[in-house]
């Protein structure tokens, strides 16, 4: 693989031995002048207002810095098994040409010979084997021409498939952090559009501009061998071609970076619409949210048409100057006939040829711009490509068995990234094998963070996170997910039925897979432990698809189905990042019962927002001031420890606002489906009772 390669194991192998490394932080906007202005966050390139969303790609323009051809080389790894096909398609293409260009050369000799003054009315069948030559050249070209499309089809499409692929692997394997700062829509922009561009110019571009340099090449070297001084003012003409074609490529290099960063803001301010559609509508910011999609679609469209203006300049100019040239040849080429200083069949020989380089001197612009196109599209896939993850496996990872389940944070300290202080400070705490412990603290204290270290979503920035005494940036990802499932407060759900929601963390394939009877019982067993009975009234059960991320479910059946997916998955280790806060207490209190059963042998960490979460926990951790402040039972704490007093009566005091709110109809609560409605005084009763 060449150094200049964009492939993620070329960046990422030099940080797998150092978690705590940062991404390499693409600079917002930074080098970016060149091809578009830098964007304040949150709106658009020089947009037309703030969009809802919109943020604009951090650009790492290290290939803006390269050649064109080295940044196309950083393709080698993926072009390299093409190579057979793609230099058949070569030679192929270059057989259709030397076919076009030796046809003016049977044309010659047919001028001079046969078709010479007197020789054709005595000499018919002296026609003959020129016709011939010229119909089989004829053929021949059509029949390179067809060889050349069925060889590169298949490599082109293959090429960016498997691109696309390794992207969509890469962003996988990325950690959230990139996730946080690249808008989704410049990512779906890479990967549809940009590699589309690509494998368009692998299938057609970049063999047209081989060809071309090839036929330009071998077409003057002919019109210099067949005209001398002709072919020297012909030559002529490639001193403006040179300069127009070289500053077109800088202009257009820039446009067409600003055009594919626009479309990938365009296409985030459509994903961050749509997905936040409900809160434009609630807000009554549609209009707003057109307005700003309006003035980004128009200055996409603007660069577009600048695009296609540089473009059509470039080709008239092109097209101009081959035929000036060929104009002042004509009126030279016939002094030189008339004073016999060339023949005829030279004359026609060399207007022939010309006209066969001028084909491919016309396309320049074309054949300039898909190159162009395509080299930006390599920049931008390689910018994320080569965006190290700093989470990757270690080089010589700890065999993990059966996990128990004790884990140990010891001395953690956790910055993110760009973050001026750490949320975690010299931290620890430890989760002996099969309790359950819940983590209070007041809001913005670190809980979710800490929640988020356990699986190893992120990484410690400082001490160790241990499971059963093995640091877990000795275990292979896999190991350190498969151990520990994670149910969010904030539960995402795919486009697919309940089944495949809830199972997603049961392997069916691989050393761990289960089989189709268990996976079947742990389903209806995490389900009737989630509380989750209103998948049964759902039009196919536990087979209907549920709509984009769960959207078509009320905000209690969508935690209820996360919760569902992380029991199903018996992990040794359960994080339950406040899994309950969208359900009305008598479904809460029914949940709480089953996974205190549930949670039995497991160790759990539960995030708690409200005191009835607590309830779960067999012991209770303060989180104060980025450190663990103390541990012991709810009544312990209470009796001993004023922080946590004083953190409980706040979680409480939420709660009753939120009941009042619910009592006089303020605020929505989850739609209780097949439940029955709360009570309206029971969440006030379950405060008082849990005092
Ligand atoms: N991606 C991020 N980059 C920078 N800072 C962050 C990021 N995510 C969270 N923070 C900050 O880290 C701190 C802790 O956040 P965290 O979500 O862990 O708190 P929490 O205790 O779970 O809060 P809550 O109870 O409100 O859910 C907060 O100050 C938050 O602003």
């Amino acid at each position: 693989m060449p150094d200049t390669a964009c492939s993620p194991s070329s960046s990422s192998a030099d940080t797998s031995d150092s978690p705590s490394s940062p991404d390499r932080v693409p600079d917002r906007g930074a080098g970016r002048e060149s091809a578009r202005p830098a964007s304040p966050p949150g709106g658009p390139a020089g947009g037309a207002g703030p969009a809802p969303g919109a943020a604009p790609a951090p650009a790492a323009p290290a290939g803006s810095q390269l050649s064109t051809w080295a940044s196309v080389r950083r393709l080698a790894p993926y072009v390299r098994p093409a190579v057979p096909r793609l230099v058949g398609g070569l030679l192929s293409a270059l057989g259709a040409s030397l076919a076009a260009l030796a046809i003016p050369r049977v044309l010659q000799a047919l001028v001079e010979g046969p078709l010479a003054e007197g020789a054709a009315a005595h000499d018919l069948g002296a026609l003959v084997v020129p016709v011939v030559a010229v119909l089989v050249l004829g053929v021949a070209e059509a029949g390179f021409v067809l060889l050349r499309r069925n060889l590169v089809m298949y490599p082109g499409t293959r090429i960016e498939a498997e691109m696309r692929l390794a992207l969509f692997r890469h962003l996988q394997d990325l950690p959230v952090s990139f996730h946080d700062r690249w808008p989704g829509g410049q990512l779906l922009s890479r990967i549809m559009g940009d590699l589309g561009l690509l494998r368009r110019w692998l299938i057609f571009g970049l063999l047209q501009l081989v060809v071309s340099a090839v036929t330009i090449v071998v077409g003057v070297a002919l019109l210099l061998g067949t005209a001398g001084w002709l072919g020297l003012v012909y030559l002529a003409g490639a001193v403006p071609v040179t300069i127009i074609a070289f500053r077109f490529s800088r202009r257009y290099r820039v446009i067409a970076r600003l055009s594919q960063d626009q479309s990938g803001d365009l296409a985030t301010t459509v994903e961050e619409s749509v997905h936040g559609i409900r809160v434009l509508k609630a807000f009554g910011r549609g209009r707003d949210a057109l307005e700003s999609f309006t003035g980004q679609a128009e200055q996409l469209r603007r660069t577009e048409i600048r695009k296609a203006g540089n473009q059509a300049t470039v080709t008239t100019s092109l097209q101009l100057i081959p035929e000036v040239t060929l104009a002042v040849c004509l009126v030279l080429g016939s002094v030189l006939a008339a004073r016999g200083q060339i023949t005829l069949g030279d004359l026609v020989a060399f207007f022939l040829t010309a006209a066969v380089i001028n084909g491919p001197v016309v396309d320049l612009g074309m054949t300039l711009s898909m190159t162009l196109n395509a080299r930006t599209a390599v920049d931008r896939f390689c910018e994320v490509m080569e965006t190290p993850n700093p989470l990757a496996d270690p080089a010589d990872p700890v065999r993990v068995g059966a996990v128990r389940g004790h884990v140990e944070l010891r001395d953690v300290t956790f910055a993110h990234e760009d973050a001026a202080t750490p949320v975690l400070e010299h931290l620890d705490l430890e989760l002996p094998e099969g309790t359950t412990t819940a983590l209070v603290g007041l809001t913005g204290s670190g809980k979710s963070t800490l929640a988020m270290l356990v699986p190893r979503i992120a990484d410690v920035t400082g001490g160790a996170l241990l499971i059963d005494g093995v640091d877990v940036r000795r275990m292979r990802r896999t190991d350190a997910r498969r151990a520990v499932a994670v149910a969010f407060e904030d539960p995402t759900l795919f486009s697919a039925s309940v089944r495949d929601n809830v199972l997603l963390g049961v392997p069916e394939s691989g050393p761990d897979a289960v089989g189709e009877t268990e996976r079947e019982r742990r389903l209806h067993e995490a389900l009737e432990v989630a509380q989750a009975g209103f998948v049964a009234d759902l039009p196919e059960g536990v087979e209907t698809r549920i709509g984009e991320e769960g959207l078509s479910l009320s905000g209690g059946q969508r935690q209820r189905l996360a919760l569902a997916r992380a029991i199903a998955a018996r992990p040794a280790v359960l994080v339950l990042d406040d899994p309950l806060s969208a359900l009305d207490v008598t479904t809460e209190e029914a949940v709480t019962t089953r996974l205190r059963q549930v949670l039995a042998g497991t160790t759990s960490l539960v995030i708690a927002h409200r005191p009835s979460t607590v309830a779960l926990a067999d012991r209770v951790a303060v989180l104060q001031d980025g450190r663990i402040s103390a541990v012991g039972t709810h009544a312990h704490l209470l009796a001993t420890d004023p922080h946590y007093r004083y953190v409980i009566s706040n979680l409480e005091q939420d709660w009753q606002d939120a009941d009042h709110a619910d009592r006089t109809g303020d605020d929505e609560a989850d739609e209780p489906d097949e439940h029955p409605e709360p009570r309206p005084d029971a969440r006030h009763d379950d405060t008082e009772a849990r005092r």
